[in-house]
């Protein structure tokens, strides 16, 4: 089967195997192939190639063609001046239309020289060093590339897999890949059977920090589903769902969570400012949250009334679900059902470190109340926390997403993405600690984690949302 074109294999030479030493040897008889068929092999391959050409190359094709055309009819003055006008109408189409020249231009150009220049060039070794070329026979066969294309910031290479082999290789072997193309990362996207993509980013998109995204003016214009909170790395926006979905934040002292929660608190002012979103905070280090006080509905850091504020939370969280019970199954935010946030900074703080048998007890019920029933009716958590191990929140399961931020340990990344999630090219211990705000998160539909960063929002941000809003309410209270 592998010896068949379809099986999306090629075969490739062998290099000397080494032979085990033994006393006897049977070995299997050596017949020459007559030179005949060796010759009608290569004119085969020589035919297909020029077949094939067109197909798979034609603006090179036609180009080559053409220009030889334009020669052979008018000799080198009628070439020179076709290729000067060509260039002309290259340069008026780069000035005029920017984004079009990049698009169909530009980058097709740099895929085809990528195509050939680092990824045919450097394929056989690569993959032969890093384990992933296959033996059958005593033939080498390795995945062969479909084609490369190009984004502003990445190279997308798709292969077709050897039969019988699966994507959970080259999961494996991200950092081979990475290192053997020269490229910062790899991820792997499995697009079907036996065809996947590699991404091997070019540059990093997410080195630049992110200033505070604007606040949308009008309150219709906040979609708690998709709250931009930052970038990701291909440069579109990093949207976070909160209705719906209880999130935690993960990452060593120093890793930018406070970025993560002041960027969410921030996308949603103005649904605050509106009385459709309320935010609940608990600060138990009183340094992070402190600063926008007059945003949040309720506040405690002192970890007594932390927990009840936590309580307070069930507490109307479950009236809330009395008054729905029978009548409504989704929850719409308006002023009188607002959309509750319970922001918790360190949540191991109540959970974990807190001296007081009882108050690690409430505060843990508390959550696993909030986290298990609230999402229907409009209640969402959203905690941060330094350390994912089970014995310090052994409730992270009831988080259904997760943010990974840069991490302790290796093994820390499936504690928090979930499992696979390293193999996939979810490194979050590897994460620069120039880059604070930088993570890895899963995004609906995609099961490889996903880098981004968040928007760094600075204490003179927080200063100007808190005096705004209070000027708007004092407005509506006059
Ligand atoms: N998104 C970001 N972009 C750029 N710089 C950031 C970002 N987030 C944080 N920083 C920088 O990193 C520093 C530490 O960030 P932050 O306090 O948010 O970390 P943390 O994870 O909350 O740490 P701790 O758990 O100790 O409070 C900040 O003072 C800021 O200078």
């Amino acid at each position: 089967m592998l010896g068949n074109s379809s099986a999306g294999a090629s075969q490739v030479q062998r290099p000397t195997a080494p032979v085990p030493a033994q006393a006897v040897r049977f070995t299997t008889p050596v017949v020459e192939t007559p030179g005949i068929f060796i010759l009608t092999g290569w004119l085969w391959r020589f035919l297909r190639l020029l077949v094939l050409l067109p197909v798979q190359f034609p603006v090179s094709v036609a180009t080559v063609a053409v220009s030889v055309t334009v020669y052979v009819l008018t000799g080198w003055l009628g070439l020179a001046a076709l290729w000067t006008i060509t260039d002309i109408a290259l340069l008026v189409w780069w000035r005029r239309w920017p984004h079009s020249f990049k698009a169909r231009v530009a980058l097709r150009a740099l895929a085809t020289w990528r195509r050939f220049w680092i990824y045919r060039r450097h394929w056989q070794p690569v993959l032969v060093v890093s384990g992933l070329a296959e033996s059958y026979l005593e033939r080498q066969y390795l995945p062969q590339i479909r084609g490369v294309t190009c984004s502003a910031w990445a190279d997308r290479v798709r292969v077709k897999l050897v039969a019988g082999t699966a994507p959970a290789e080259f999961e494996q072997r991200v950092s081979e890949l990475a290192h053997g193309f020269g490229a910062p990362s790899c991820r792997v996207e499995v697009r079907g059977p036996r065809d996947l993509v590699l991404e091997f980013p070019r540059r990093d998109m997410l080195a630049e920090q992110i200033d505070a995204l604007p606040v949308p003016d009008d309150p219709q214009d906040v979609d708690l589903g998709a709250l931009p909170v930052g970038r990701c790395e291909d440069g579109q926006p990093w949207n976070l769902r909160l209705h719906g979905t209880h999130v935690l934040t993960v990452g060593v002292t120093g890793a930018g969570k406070g970025s993560v929660l002041w960027s969410t608190i921030r996308a949603m002012v103005p649904a605050i400012d509106a009385g459709a979103a309320q935010v609940w905070a608990i600060d138990p280090k009183r340094m992070e949250l402190s600063y926008g006080r007059n945003l949040f509905a309720r506040y405690a850091d002192a970890a007594d009334e932390a927990v009840s504020l936590l309580e307070d939370a069930v507490g109307a969280m479950q009236e809330r679900a009395e008054r729905y019970a029978g009548r409504k199954r989704v929850h719409v935010p308006n002023t009188r059902d607002p959309f509750v946030v319970v922001v918790l900074d360190e949540v191991a703080f109540l959970t974990a470190y807190h001296p007081e048998r009882e108050i690690r007890r409430r505060a843990e019920n508390a959550i696993a109340t909030l986290t298990s029933q609230g999402r229907s009716v409009g209640f969402c958590v959203l905690a941060a926390l330094q350390d994912p191990r089970k014995e310090v929140l052994n409730l992270r399961n009831l988080f259904p997403d997760k943010i990974a931020l840069r991490l302790d340990e290796a093994s820390q990344v499936d504690m928090v993405l979930g499992d696979g999630a390293r193999d996939r090219g979810g490194n979050a211990h590897l994460i620069d600690p120039d880059l604070p705000g930088v993570a890895f998160v899963k995004l609906e539909g995609s099961p490889a984690p996903v880098r981004v960063r968040a928007a760094f929002v600075t204490d003179a941000d927080i200063d100007h949302m808190a005096e705004s809003y209070a000027a708007s309410r004092a407005e509506d209270s006059v």
